[in-house]
């Protein structure tokens, strides 16, 4: 089963950063940055082009060094953690299918492996959790067909699969629904929603977060390399008064009816 998470209940520390520091060749890009995210959460983190999301969420992953402060993942150290099988990541669109002779079953397998280990051969388990993976994100019905014939919002939905299909507790996605077609924008949002209602924590970097919005628990607003905001999604100056805005937000009983009803 998708997202049979190891640890959950609430105030649970899943990420804790505590006064990280980073630069490149000196540059600091984050300066002081503190903040806890706790099992079931799905928090956003926003901010302008340049300003570090993605940095800081490569950080967490241990993929950009710390120049100073601490990060745990899971309540343990980050140097000292081991099970990367209870994260999975999405990194920045990078295309699932440029060059890759793969179909996209055998590249939402890859998920499998950090759980199964690369000398043990794929099992019932594994089938079974690629299947439902291609199936939360709606692509059930391409599992044979190459990667590369896809359109790039089912190849960005084909490394959402490649991360569930590893049965993760936390999904770090940078930017997923960046340059995605709507029909794959509702597609994620509804996998997402299914991992966040069997308790599973999500960490993201959006510009935009669309049909995502209303999964959102908690925002993070990067600034000048610090935490501007920490707290609900803020509304963009004026959002309401766009005679163009889409008036989606769960506020009562007379939302449109669909996917979020
Ligand atoms: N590997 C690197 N080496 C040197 N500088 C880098 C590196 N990666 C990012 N930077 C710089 O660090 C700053 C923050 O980049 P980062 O990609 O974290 O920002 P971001 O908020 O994710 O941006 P965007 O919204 O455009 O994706 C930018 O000025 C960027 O040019």
């Amino acid at each position: 089963m998708i997202g049979k998470q190891e640890q959950s209940g609430t105030d649970q520390p899943v990420v804790t950063v505590t006064h990280a520091r980073v630069a490149y060749d000196n540059r600091p890009v984050l300066r002081d940055v503190s903040f806890t995210l706790t099992a079931g959460e799905v928090v956003a983190v926003l901010g302008a082009n340049g300003s570090g999301k993605s940095t800081l969420i490569r950080t967490i992953l241990g993929l950009v060094p710390l120049s100073n402060g601490s990060i745990e993942l899971f309540g343990t150290p980050l140097r000292r953690f081991r099970k990367w099988w209870r994260i999975g990541y999405v990194p920045q669109r990078i295309g699932a299918g440029s060059g890759v002779p793969a179909t996209v079953a055998e590249v939402v397998s890859a998920g499998r492996l950090a759980r199964r280990g690369v000398l043990r051969p794929a099992g019932a388990a594994d089938r079974e959790a690629v299947a439902e993976a291609l199936d939360a994100v709606g692509l059930a019905d391409r599992a044979g067909d190459p990667v590369a014939t896809l359109s790039g919002g089912q190849q960005q939905r084909t490394l959402i699969a490649r991360a569930l299909a590893g049965q993760p507790d936390l999904l770090v996605l940078d930017e997923p629904t960046a340059g995605v077609d709507a029909a794959s924008q509702a597609a994620f949002a509804e996998a997402l929603r299914g991992f966040i209602a069997r308790g599973g924590t999500v960490l993201l970097v959006a510009h935009e977060l669309g049909p995502l919005a209303p999964l959102i628990s908690r925002a993070l607003v990067v600034h000048e390399g610090r935490i501007a905001h920490d707290g609900p999604v803020p509304e963009p100056a004026g959002h309401h008064a766009d005679p163009d805005h889409d008036h989606v937000h769960p506020h009562g009983p007379d939302e449109p009816t669909g996917m979020w009803s």
